[in-house]
């Protein structure tokens, strides 16, 4: 048997883990390859060819191909038989995916790049797919609560984070219809999710994809949806007086990341570079807001936000917290002890409030808003900026492009939470006194100090990148209640190099 690569100044020898085969399929034969060099001595050649994933840098993953020639036709099928059987072998791949595409989402390309970069690769994959095309908002989710759901071993979104925010409602609101659980019980223990929904980016932000692969690429978004990746993922619910509002795997942001999205909702014509506008606008703004917020530090898990080490593939702390969080479960099943654990309560005025579930790196910042969360802990990282100056609060942002600290300020908090509440002044002021027409009529600006930023209007929650209605919520991490197709970002990539060049840049 004789192999020939694709690239013919590759290594000679070539090693693939079975894991890593796309497929496995009989190469046609035609003149052109017979008259190549060696080959056009055998006389009738029999070749089939491997597709496998080639590992290249930065996190990306590739479609690469070997040929293997023979003589014997027997021989030839017998190892394509073998190898077919080794993959059907590999339960954990999908074979049948139910496809959404956001044909609106960020530069409008969810159509094109779904057709010439993914559903070539599913094919060659064997995968069979339906394929949706929404046709407005709302459709994928509603869709989710009609189709044969057992029918597949997969859903795929095209889109971005909002896109995606919008398969887990329908995916995770089927799962507790048909449990018979109410989603409008804050404390109603969720049904666990097990159908893997798969992420191809084409949004603005796609911070949820950078996240948990480590790029923004669609082919290699693809490839670990075929190999059959599986990386659990913690939701937090969001409700309001018993009133489910939300589910929240990335950003739960109040304050600077509300009002951001609440402006640039009006500028999606834009594309994604509406953030960066309304970013500016926001930032100039310079609005704090007062309020409290309660919080159950998660003491089940053994990370913190300020360590080093970041979530990786096969993290241990989230293993370890899941098995924690699980034996107090058991316990609590039987002393109902939950409730009664320890609440912290912070009063103050807020530049930004980020409740955040995985680290929310994305290309706009590759370390994220909590370089240290971790995606299946059961815990979300809660970020409080207090009132600062504009040049404080422009070096916490710059902070989230380099290397260095952004919770080392004086006006940053950060804790690792379980559950939080959250109620503004305005909201607790307006229950004390009923209707205050004034208050709503001149609500814009502080009157006392119209110079001041000081906001006694709301801001609005941003629940990944979805405004809530609500200013007042409640707000509890459900560990690992979902599963998407991806292995979370892989350690001693040959990405990790230019990471350390940047910082190594930044020394000199
Ligand atoms: C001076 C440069 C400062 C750069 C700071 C960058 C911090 C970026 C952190 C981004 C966290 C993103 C969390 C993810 C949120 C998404 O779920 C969600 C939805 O995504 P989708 O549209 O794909 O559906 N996206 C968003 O809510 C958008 C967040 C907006 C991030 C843009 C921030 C730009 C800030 C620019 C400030 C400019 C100050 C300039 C002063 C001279
Ligand atoms: N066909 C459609 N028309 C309008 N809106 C849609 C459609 N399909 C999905 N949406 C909505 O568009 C919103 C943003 O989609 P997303 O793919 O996240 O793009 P972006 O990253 O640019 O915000 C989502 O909230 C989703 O519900
Ligand atoms: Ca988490």
């Amino acid at each position: 048997m004789k192999m020939r690569q694709n690239h013919p100044f590759d290594t000679k020898n070539c090693f693939v883990p079975t894991s890593d085969i796309i497929a496995v399929e009989e190469t046609e034969f035609n003149k052109k390859q017979h008259n190549i060099g060696k080959w056009q001595k055998m006389a009738k050649p029999h070749a089939f060819t491997v597709y496998y994933v080639k590992k290249a840098r930065n996190h990306r993953w590739r479609c690469s191909d070997v040929t293997f020639w023979c003589v014997d036709e027997h021989l030839c099928n017998q190892w394509i038989q073998a190898l077919k059987e080794l993959l059907e072998m590999q339960k954990s791949r999908p074979k049948q995916l139910l496809v959404y595409i956001n044909p609106y989402g960020g530069r409008r390309q969810g159509k094109r790049i779904y057709e010439q970069k993914v559903a070539p690769l599913f094919s060659l994959a064997s995968i069979s797919t339906d394929v949706v095309i929404t046709e407005h908002a709302n459709h994928a989710k509603d869709n989710l609560f009609e189709v044969n759901i057992n029918k597949y071993d997969g859903v795929v979104c095209v889109g971005g984070d909002g896109m995606f925010s919008e398969v887990m409602h329908g995916l995770i609101g089927r799962m507790q219809k048909d449990s018979g659980i109410d989603q409008n019980n804050p404390k109603a223990p969720l049904v666990q999710c097990n159908i893997r929904i798969g992420i191809i980016p084409a949004g603005s932000t796609d911070c949820i994809c950078y996240s948990t692969v480590g790029i923004i690429d669609p082919v290699t978004s693809a490839l670990h949806i075929i190999v059959g990746d599986c990386q659990p993922l913690d939701v937090s619910s969001v409700h309001h007086n018993n009133t489910f509002l939300k589910y929240s795997v990335s950003l739960l942001g109040y304050g600077f990341y509300g009002d951001i999205l609440k402006d640039s909702e009006k500028k999606r014509w834009m594309g994604p570079m509406r953030y960066d506008y309304s970013g500016f606008k926001t930032f100039l703004s310079h609005h704090y807001y007062e309020g409290t917020i309660s919080f159950q530090p998660a003491r089940h898990t053994l990370g913190s936000p300020r360590d080093k080490d970041s979530c990786r593939t096969g993290c241990y702390i989230c293993k370890k917290s899941e098995q924690q969080l699980a034996e107090q479960h058991k316990e609590c099943g039987l002393k109902r002890e939950e409730d009664e654990e320890e609440w912290k309560v912070i009063k103050g005025k807020f530049l930004a409030i980020n409740a955040v579930n995985m680290s929310c790196a994305c290309p706009r910042s590759p370390k994220g808003l909590s370089p240290a969360a971790h995606l299946a802990d059961g815990s979300a990282d809660l970020i409080l900026v207090r009132k600062c100056s504009r040049f404080d609060f422009l070096r916490y942002l710059v902070r989230h492009t380099n290397q260095d600290d952004q919770f080392d300020f004086s006006f940053v908090d950060v804790y690792r939470v379980k559950s939080f509440q959250f109620t503004s002044k305005l909201s607790e002021d307006n229950e004390s006194n009923v209707t205050d027409i004034g208050k709503k009529r001149f609500g814009q600006f502080c009157r006392d100090h119209p110079a001041c930023c000081c906001n006694s209007a709301n801001s609005t929650w941003n629940c990944d990148g979805e405004t809530l209605d609500s200013s007042a919520i409640e707000v509890r991490v459900h560990c690992q209640l979902m599963k998407l197709f991806a292995r979370g970002i892989e350690e001693n990539c040959k990405g990790e190099a230019a990471y350390s060049q940047s910082s190594i840049e930044q020394l000199l």
